[in-house]
């Protein structure tokens, strides 16, 4: 017989183990369910490892900059600290006992299982079924989607897993996709003296992002060695003699030690039993409602919504169901105008809002205005390293801003103002009247709104 709970939270990665420890502090029973590591991708796959080897690989990149500014200096890249500190800091030689014990002394249940939604509001976790009688909460996330590649199954790829446990530094090392996370890593391999090559299929890499973005990144990773196929599909994929073979649709055959896929993720909903509660199990991400409500007491967050893969997105989403589910009051909708995003190659790429390309495509009365950071003081000062713009773009007939990039040292947190602009609408006029620190990255803030 079905154990009567409050809540189910299935799948405790980022936003399930923020719900269902919140929710279990405010007194409810919570059952929280997952297969895997407490946590989910972010610490144990994502963001906290691999901005650890990107703060070792800027080390680097910095300690190489000294020459011609500072004196001479050298550096010997050593792989071995960074895989050390993933495997004792980050992940506890990924183990989660520390993630588990903090949720259960929050007061909840944690199951670790794989769940499956077995009724209207009823999960069974291995041979245990609740019944939810408050709701049910899918944070399941997402997986790496692998496209289907004449050769590629079978073979040892790489995903962001084996690239983040890597013990060892590949001599060569092929990544297919120039996104988020083909760029991060790729940037972060080189630096430490890996050949790395990148196969993107779209005519420019980040491609989400704006034009320039793109190509400021990709310049930036080729002064650090990286080589790049744009434009291109890989067509066949070979493993022999502990060596990948990809052959490219333009005939062209490039080859490395390792071959890390990263061409996006997809859910994998497939076998949890949304059908049980009238949602299509085959489509591409759940829908979800102001409230995140994906159907009467039936919630979902985080990557599974498909709105952003970003922990940023699973907390806010966290935040609403609880609200939701605690019946507050003053509970907000979720708004996803100001979404912010960072890609932290170096240079950094900070963005919110709508691209130059997104904000057209939804009809407004497009304007931009762009500056570039070595022309800025603080740019010029900084010298070695300084690349980077802000762009920013503004709805002319609100006379707001509907999006911004800031690219540049640091671009990820000079974000942060272009983000409030966005966020709250602050008008053009107000901004242009504002103070910009002298001399700040952030002060070619408003030389881009001079521009516009
Ligand atoms: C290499 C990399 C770098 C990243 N860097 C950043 C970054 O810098 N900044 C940023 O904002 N985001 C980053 N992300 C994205 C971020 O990791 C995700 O957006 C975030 O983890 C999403 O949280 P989530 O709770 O939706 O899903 P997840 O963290 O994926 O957690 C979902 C959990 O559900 C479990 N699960 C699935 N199905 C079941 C089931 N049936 N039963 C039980 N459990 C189940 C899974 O095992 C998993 O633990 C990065 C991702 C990667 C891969
Ligand atoms: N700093 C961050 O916030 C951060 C870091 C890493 C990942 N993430 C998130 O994780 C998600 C996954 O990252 P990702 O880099 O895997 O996905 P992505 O969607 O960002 O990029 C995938 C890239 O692969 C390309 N591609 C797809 N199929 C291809 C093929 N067959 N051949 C060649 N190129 C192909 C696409 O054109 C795209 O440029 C992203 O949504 C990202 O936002 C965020």
């Amino acid at each position: 017989m079905a154990e009567q709970v409050d809540v189910v939270v299935v799948g405790l990665g980022v936003g399930g183990e923020e719900t269902a420890g919140r929710l279990a502090q405010a007194g409810l029973r919570v059952v929280g369910i997952e297969s895997r590591l407490v946590g989910g991708e972010c610490p144990y796959y994502g963001c906290i490892p691999s901005k650890m080897m990107i703060r070792a690989a800027n080390l680097i990149a910095e300690t190489r900059r000294v020459d011609g500014m500072a004196g001479t200096a050298s550096v010997q890249p050593d792989w071995a600290p960074v895989a050390k500190r993933i495997r004792a800091e980050a992940t506890d030689n990924w183990n989660d006992k520390v993630a588990v014990d903090r949720l259960v002394s929050k007061g909840a249940t944690v199951l670790k299982e794989r769940g499956t939604i077995t009724g209207r509001n009823t999960v069974r976790a291995g041979d245990r079924e609740f019944e939810a009688t408050r709701g049910i909460v899918i944070a399941t996330g997402t997986i790496p989607a692998v496209p289907p590649i004449d050769g590629l199954a079978g073979t040892p790829y790489w995903t962001n897993r084996e690239a983040i446990e890597a013990d060892t530094l590949p001599v060569s090392m092929l990544v297919l996709g120039g996104g988020a996370i083909g760029m991060e890593l790729a940037q972060a391999f080189a630096r430490f003296g890996s050949q790395v090559s990148v196969i993107e299929g779209a005519a420019e890499v980040l491609s989400m992002e704006e034009p320039e973005s793109g190509v400021l990144a990709r310049e930036a990773l080729e002064r650090d060695g990286v080589t790049f196929h744009t434009g291109v599909h890989a067509k066949q994929v070979g493993y022999a003699g502990n060596t990948f073979t990809v052959t490219l649709d333009n005939g062209s055959v490039v080859s490395g030690e390792k071959l890390l896929v990263a061409t996006g993720r997809r859910i994998a909903t497939d076998e949890l039993g949304l059908d049980q509660l009238g949602l299509d199990p085959k489509a591409h991400r759940i829908e979800v409602d102001g409230h995140v409500r994906a159907g009467d007491k039936v919630w979902a967050i985080g990557d599974v919504t498909g709105v952003g893969v970003f922990t940023h997105n699973a907390m806010y989403q966290a935040d609403i169901a609880v609200r939701d589910i605690l019946e507050e009051p003053d509970a907000p909708t979720a708004s996803y105008h100001a979404m912010p995003r960072v890609t932290f190659t170096d240079p950094e790429i900070g963005a919110v809002g709508l691209t130059e390309k997104q904000a057209r495509e939804a009809g407004l009365d497009v304007r931009t205005g762009s500056t570039p950071i070595p022309a800025s003081t603080r740019g010029w000062i900084h010298k070695a390293g300084n690349e980077g713009f802000i762009k920013v773009v503004a709805d002319n007939e609100r006379g707001v801003l509907v999006g911004a990039t800031s690219a540049g040292p640091t671009g990820g947190e000079v974000l942060s103002a272009l983000a409030v602009a966005v966020h709250a609408a602050v008008p053009v006029h107000s901004l242009r009247q504002m103070i910009y620190a002298y001399p700040t990255f952030h002060r070619a803030i408003g030389e881009a709104l001079k521009a516009l």
